[in-house]
């Protein structure tokens, strides 16, 4: 769970290097990288500038008599910070630099550097490279930082599959300004499904130790009941079961959705990393914001012994919650969503609703009311409805800030938390329509019927959550809410019998949850007594502490 060195390897260095170098470059490295005769990293955010690509402020600069490229890092600032693999365990990375040729600065690109040497490992004369200390979590992962000083490196480790720098100088553009970004794109598209499964261990823990324990009564009885019986524990947990599910489905549609992109990028064809980036950047933010929140949740709905690293639960936590600053910070990439959804309403207005992407086509088409009691295809009319509202509405505040003569940036600033909730409304719509599509095409009736339990849990939780944007305009009325929230506790009772199934279902082995209350067994409190004996302070009866400190406190007259 504390990650793994070489992780970064795996889910960056050679992902960008299949992505961005070229197929001549690739027999060079990428056997060798697979192989893991060589180990790389991701080597972009700098100590200054992580949001920020375009103020990176490492430099990649040609020279044309020798054809190589200078890297450099001019100020403590421009140190790189962060990249995971990069402080000790790398020979190799992928380092982003702001590539300058003929004196023109031409922005970030992509360029394979060896910073160790293959047999010593030693650094290299002109690096400077370390790990950057513990963190929150990960901290079995290196974690580094980087300086050059004027470090040469050949022209041909520019990373060539889309630009290129001839040896002359001449630079050969690539087909979309941001294609050197895919790198950070496909982490984006997988980490739905990623966030889901830390989501998916939290709470297999904290159900399954839901039915251990038992606290108090709800009637009058022989035994105190599970406190998976409480309807408070069952809306603590079952709405997030429901999410783990819902983002496991979404993220394999942006998984699809990305390996298409590889392959028509390769044919020429970029349209599709605009949608992508939008789609990407939204579900990233609201996936992991919405995973951290279930897990602390299920670390609380534990009591006291969720505290207790016993659990795990931490554990699980500090990783999940990485994932709300790295590969874009939240908020950062709602804004960039937030873009694209201004500009389709733009769209709208120029009279152009026929150039809409499929999945913001509804922005255009407005709905007067919706009859929930008909079912789940009702709510996403309604899910439609918010998001269209909440994107109008930001839009307009931005273009009326424009038109009375502010700067763009500065509109855009006065807008933004509007545009965020614009861009999570959107999103959950997005994740709501993938669910409902995932579980229409379940096969197994029994399968299906339980997730289409989860699928009603879900859009009534959703639904009663967004309240305040749907009362707004009056297009939800005070019984129709009332309807929701019925609807919401008959499923979290309807849920209850099968809760233990769904999330056994997900069938982590006890390795992999290393919890002691998320035992498959159910032993728990003779195990919490064991671990607690296991404890290093338990070693001896009476700690050494005592005779230093404690006796000498307690034997004096003061
Ligand atoms: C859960 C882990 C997932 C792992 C997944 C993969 C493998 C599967 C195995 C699973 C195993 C799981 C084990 C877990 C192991 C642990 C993994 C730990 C992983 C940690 C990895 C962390 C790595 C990093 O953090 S790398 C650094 C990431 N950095 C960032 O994300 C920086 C964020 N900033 C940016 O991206 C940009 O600066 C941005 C987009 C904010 C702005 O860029 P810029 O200034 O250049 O553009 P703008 O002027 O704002 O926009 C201009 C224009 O361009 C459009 N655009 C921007 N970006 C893109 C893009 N990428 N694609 C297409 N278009 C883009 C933008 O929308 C604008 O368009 P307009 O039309 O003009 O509006
Ligand atoms: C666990 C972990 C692993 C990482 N691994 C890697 C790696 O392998 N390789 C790598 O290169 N990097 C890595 N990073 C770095 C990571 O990608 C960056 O930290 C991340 O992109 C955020 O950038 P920042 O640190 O510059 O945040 P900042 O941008 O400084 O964020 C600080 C605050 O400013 C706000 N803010 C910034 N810009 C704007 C804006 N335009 N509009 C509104 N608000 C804004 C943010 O919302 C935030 O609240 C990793 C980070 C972590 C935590």
């Amino acid at each position: 769970m504390e990650g793994h060195p070489l992780a970064l390897h795996d889910v960056m260095f050679i992902p960008a290097l299949v992505a961005q170098a070229s197929d001549e470059q690739n027999k060079k490295w990428l056997r060798r990288a697979q192989r893991r005769e060589i180990v790389g990293c991701y080597a972009q955010t700098e100590l200054g500038h992580g949001s920020n690509l375009r103020k990176l402020e490492t430099t990649a600069t040609y020279d044309v008599s020798t054809q190589e490229f200078v890297l450099h890092t001019p100020q403590i600032t421009s140190l790189k910070w962060w990249p995971g693999g990069l402080g000790k365990s790398s020979n190799y990375a992928v380092v982003v630099a702001n590539m300058i040729v003929k004196e023109k600065h031409l922005g970030p690109h992509s360029f394979l550097v060896q910073l160790r040497d293959e047999i010593t490992h030693q650094s290299l004369k002109g690096i400077t490279v370390g790990d950057i200390g513990p963190k929150l979590s990960f901290n079995a992962i290196d974690n580094g930082f980087l300086g050059f000083d004027n470090y040469r490196i050949p022209r041909t480790n520019l990373l060539m599959r889309h630009s290129r720098v001839e040896p002359d100088g001449t630079y050969v553009k690539p087909p979309h300004a941001k294609i050197n970004y895919s790198a950070m794109v496909r982490v984006r598209s997988h980490m739905a499904t990623g966030q889901g499964n830390f989501l998916a261990q939290a709470l297999t823990i904290a159900v399954r130790y839901s039915t251990v324990r038992r606290q108090g009564f709800i009637e009058s009885g022989e035994q105190e009941v599970k406190v998976l019986d409480y309807q408070t524990q069952q809306h603590r947990l079952f709405p997030s079961i429901a999410k783990a599910y819902a983002f496991t489905f979404a993220g394999y549609e942006t998984i699809r959705l990305y390996e298409q992109l590889l392959k028509e990028v390769d044919t020429g064809n970029v349209s599709l990393m605009a949608d992508l980036h939008a789609l990407t950047s939204g579900l990233k933010s609201v996936v992991t914001h919405q995973t951290a929140q279930g897990i602390e949740q299920a670390r609380m709905a534990c009591g006291g012994h969720g505290y207790s690293q016993a659990s795990y639960i931490s554990e699980i936590f500090g990783v999940a919650v990485g994932g709300c600053t790295y590969e874009g910070e939240n908020m950062v990439m709602l804004l960039q969503l937030a873009r694209y959804l201004v500009k389709s309403v733009e769209q709208i207005k120029a009279g152009e609703s026929g150039k809409l992407g499929p999945l913001v086509a509804y922005l255009a088409v407005k709905v007067d009311g919706v009859d929930l009691e008909k079912g789940v295809e009702e709510y996403m009319k309604a899910f439609q409805h918010v998001s269209r509202l909440q994107t109008w509405k930001a839009s307009e505040k931005f273009l009326k800030l424009l038109k009375s003569g502010e700067k763009r940036e500065v509109a855009w600033n006065k807008s933004s938390v509007e545009l965020t909730r614009a861009s999570r409304l959107h999103t959950r719509l997005y994740i709501a329509e993938t669910f409902k599509r995932s579980v229409q095409e379940v096969a197994d009736p029994r399968l299906k019927e339980v997730l289409t339990d989860l699928l009603h849990l879900h859009v009534n939780y959703e639904l009663l959550d967004m309240a305040t944007y749907a009362l707004e305009d009056g297009f939800l009325s005070s019984s129709q809410l009332d309807y929701v929230r019925d609807q919401l506790y008959f499923y979290l009772a309807k849920i209850r019998p099968n809760a233990v199934s769904l999330v056994d279902s997900w069938e982590f082995s006890d390795m992999q949850l290393r919890s002691v209350l998320g035992r498959r067994d159910g032993n728990v409190y003779e195990n919490l007594v064991a671990w607690a004996k296991a404890s290093p302070l338990n070693k001896t009866d009476v700690l050494p502490s005592v005779e230093k400190y404690l006796k000498p406190m307690m034997n004096s007259k003061l």
